[in-house]
């Protein structure tokens, strides 16, 4: 299903995003590539989300574009990139039938979705959990579900908006374990996060955001250990930024 040719490099160049006379999201220019995990770092309101947003196509830029590998504006067909929210979306049905809708959707006929939704819910330790109510599942159960139906479409660019923020530490390291797979299969990860430890063990690199604006861009380990903005020193150290 993997499409061809590569969605990847994703780029943002001078994208402002505006509601009203504010500006959420302001010259920000990056590149996503490769299979790496970036992590989006900053305080309450820095515009990570609406970052996030504007990369998937759920937000149309004000100025500058979003482009990917191909050159055009609009992401081509389903599949090729997903995103899980904080809050994961469900549908009214099994666990195992909202994997094969997604993979419906992605252009999987049903005995290939059936196997890749077997797959998904084998690898993400959801099989005991096939046939039950998706909407009834515990949170946890929800978002491993969400990331499994990421998972089975085989995206080039997975989006994840504070995945875990909501679950407790043994679901959160599920959810980073499953992030492994994903590596695996070669597909690249945005992700915001506020927990510090997470970023510090998941983080390639970092973007680090400040009222909408790109601060820093840079290798994790150089970003925690040595951080080239005062902003992002005090973010750091826990304190409050104006
Ligand atoms: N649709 C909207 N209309 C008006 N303002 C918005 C809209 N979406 C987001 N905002 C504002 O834009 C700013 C950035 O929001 P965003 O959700 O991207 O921040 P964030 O960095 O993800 O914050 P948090 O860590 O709190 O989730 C916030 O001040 C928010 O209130």
């Amino acid at each position: 299903m993997r499409a061809t040719p590569s969605l990847l490099p994703l780029a943002l160049d001078r994208v402002g995003f505006r509601v009203g006379g504010d500006w959420l999201v302001r010259d920000m220019s990056f590149s996503v590539a490769g299979t790496g995990r970036t992590l989006l770092l900053g305080p309450n309101g820095a515009g990570k989300s609406v970052t996030l947003r504007l990369c998937h196509g759920l937000l149309s830029p004000t100025e500058g574009t979003v482009r990917w590998a191909a050159g055009q504006p609009c992401p081509p067909g389903p599949g090729r990139h997903a995103m899980v929210f904080q809050k994961p979306v469900l549908l009214r049905r099994s666990a195992r039938e909202n994997l094969l809708h997604a993979l419906s959707l992605a252009g999987l006929h049903a005995q290939a979705a059936g196997e890749r939704a077997d797959m998904a819910l084998e690898r993400f330790q959801l099989a005991p959990l096939a046939h039950r109510p998706a909407r009834v599942l515990s949170g946890g159960e929800q978002q491993r579900l969400a990331i499994a139906r990421a998972w089975a479409v085989q995206p080039q660019l997975l989006f994840l908006d504070e995945p875990t923020s909501h679950l407790d530490p043994a679901s959160t390291r599920a959810i980073e374990l499953a992030l492994d797979l994903f590596r695996a299969e070669g597909t690249a990860v945005l992700m915001t996060t506020h927990d510090l430890a997470q970023a510090r063990r998941l983080a390639d690199r970092v973007l680090f955001l400040h009222r909408g604006r790109l601060l820093e861009d840079r290798p994790a380990a150089a970003f925690f250990t040595d951080p080239h903005t005062r902003e992002a020193a005090a973010y750091l150290r826990g304190e409050l930024l104006d």
